[in-house]
């Protein structure tokens, strides 16, 4: 069984790979929307895999690390693609959330997104 909790944020970044005078080169901004996943079985006397209001305390950690920052400047993210955003949000994650199974970012404005479940970690 799984649950799943969302966070917004708006970030700016560039992609270095990109060749010089191409737009994603440049710096520009994206609104983002991601959504963890949190695998279990609910514990028999709370009936909770884990409380809701935990869960989003935890993801605000991540929301205020990316929200309104520019993505390249911060450490882990030189690359700040869609498939290494995903990889950060989990790695960020995993200590405070053991139980997360699956981390996907959504760029809706772009109609693309990534979804990462631990696959290099
Ligand atoms: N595999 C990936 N390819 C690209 C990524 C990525 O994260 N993974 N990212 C980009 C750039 O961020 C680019 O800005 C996205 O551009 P695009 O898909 O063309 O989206 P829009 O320009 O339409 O987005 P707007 O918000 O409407 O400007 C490129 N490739
Ligand atoms: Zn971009």
């Amino acid at each position: 069984m799984r649950i799943y909790k969302e966070f917004t944020f708006e970030a700016a970044h560039y992609l270095p790979s990109a060749p010089p005078g191409h737009p994603n080169s440049r710096l520009h901004g994206h609104s983002f929307r991601a959504v963890v996943w949190l695998a279990g079985t609910p514990d028999p006397e709370t009936g909770l895999i884990r409380e809701f209001s935990e869960f989003r305390d935890a993801l605000e950690d991540a929301r205020q690390a990316l929200d309104h920052h520019c993505l390249n400047e911060i450490e882990g993210l030189a690359a700040p693609t869609l498939e290494c955003l995903t990889m950060w949000i989990w790695r960020r994650l995993k200590n405070s959330l053991p139980q997360i199974a699956r981390v996907e970012v959504h760029r809706d404005t772009c109609k693309e997104g990534c979804v990462y479940e631990g696959e290099a970690d």
